[in-house]
């Protein structure tokens, strides 16, 4: 807020299609609920928009994509971060807060090609694009005949390399071509059971200075309980296997009136080994469950293997 007259609310986005839907989708929501606010975007490229050849895991995961923005706020040339939830570090720096998460959509992975209808139909030793290692666990447990091969950019770039013919399928949130007005890209949608989703997959949260009332006041209308107790659910479980960027981690819960279900997966990145579990309990209590949970899959021999993982 730099005018007292005119409120203003500006918002730090990278400049990929789906970021800026993300940023406008907030922008909307604040002045409908807020007609005398105006609120602005301010695009930058962040490192991790850089640098795109390079396997994720390799350049120190998924920081790099938020930190220009947080600079941005703490130095007061912005005021709030829109962020896809799964990409937001569990971790917080200094003087910046998770304040808002807005309504979840789809938090399925869909199966995308030109050629196939469905995830069965691929024939033996055909070709699936993925970079995520969550993704790639869960497929070879699926089909080990399968061959994963890295796929990075944005959504428009992920889908023109599939139409270039580098790949038979991908794989890609179900939120990203929805809300990217490509729904007809999805030709199936994984169920949760098949491929359990990344903590936070689908939802949008809001990060700004911790010690900001007037825009932690604007903000509260866009809040949705329950998608905010789902995604605590599911960031407290990567905390507590200190699953904090690339990672082999499937987290996914889900609510049925006071209660809350938490699954969770760990894998060996050859998916030979899959761990799995859940656990239910009362709403309130979703990051005791999700530290519970994280607890027993590590007694059940994920941590063997998130360490030969963290060990590459
Ligand atoms: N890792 C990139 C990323 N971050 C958020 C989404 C999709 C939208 C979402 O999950 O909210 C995507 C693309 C993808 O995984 O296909």
């Amino acid at each position: 807020m730099t005018n007292s007259t005119q409120p203003l609310i500006r918002i730090a986005t990278r400049e990929s299609a789906l970021a800026m839907w993300q940023a406008y989708y907030v922008k909307n929501k604040l002045e409908l609920a807020h007609p005398e606010l105006t609120v602005e975007l301010v695009p930058m490229t962040t490192k991790g928009d850089q640098i795109l050849d390079t396997p994720l895991a390799l350049i120190g995961g998924k920081a790099l994509f938020v930190k220009e923005l947080e600079v941005a706020i703490l130095e007061n040339k912005a005021d709030i971060a829109v962020h896809s939830m799964k990409d937001v570090p569990v971790e917080f720096p200094e003087g910046l807060m998770l304040h808002t998460i807005c309504e979840r959509e789809d938090p399925r992975d869909a199966f995308v090609s030109n050629n196939y209808t469905d995830f069965d139909s691929l024939p033996n030793g055909a070709v699936v694009g993925t970079s995520s290692l969550r993704r790639q666990c869960q497929i070879k447990a699926l089909r080990p005949d399968l061959v994963i091969k890295d796929l990075r950019g944005n959504v428009n770039t992920r889908l023109r390399k599939l139409d270039e013919g580098q790949y038979d399928a991908i794989i890609l949130a179900a939120a990203g071509l929805i809300r990217l007005e490509m729904p007809e890209r999805i030709k199936q949608h994984l169920a949760t059971d098949l491929l359990l989703p990344a903590n936070g997959q689908g939802a949008v949260g809001i990060e700004c200075r911790t010690d900001d009332p007037v825009i932690h006041n604007y903000l509260a209308t866009l809040e949705h309980t329950e998608t905010r107790i789902r995604v605590l659910t599911e960031r407290a479980m990567n905390r507590a296997l200190e699953g904090g960027c690339q990672v082999p981690i499937g987290a996914y819960a889900s609510v049925d009136g006071d209660q809350v279900t938490l699954k969770g997966l760990v894998g060996s990145l050859d998916g030979s080994q899959i761990i799995t579990d859940e656990v239910t309990g009362h709403t309130d209590q979703g990051e005791a469950l999700g530290t519970q949970l994280a607890k027993q899959l590590l007694a059940q021999g994920a941590d063997v293997i998130l360490k030969e993982v963290y060990k590459d």
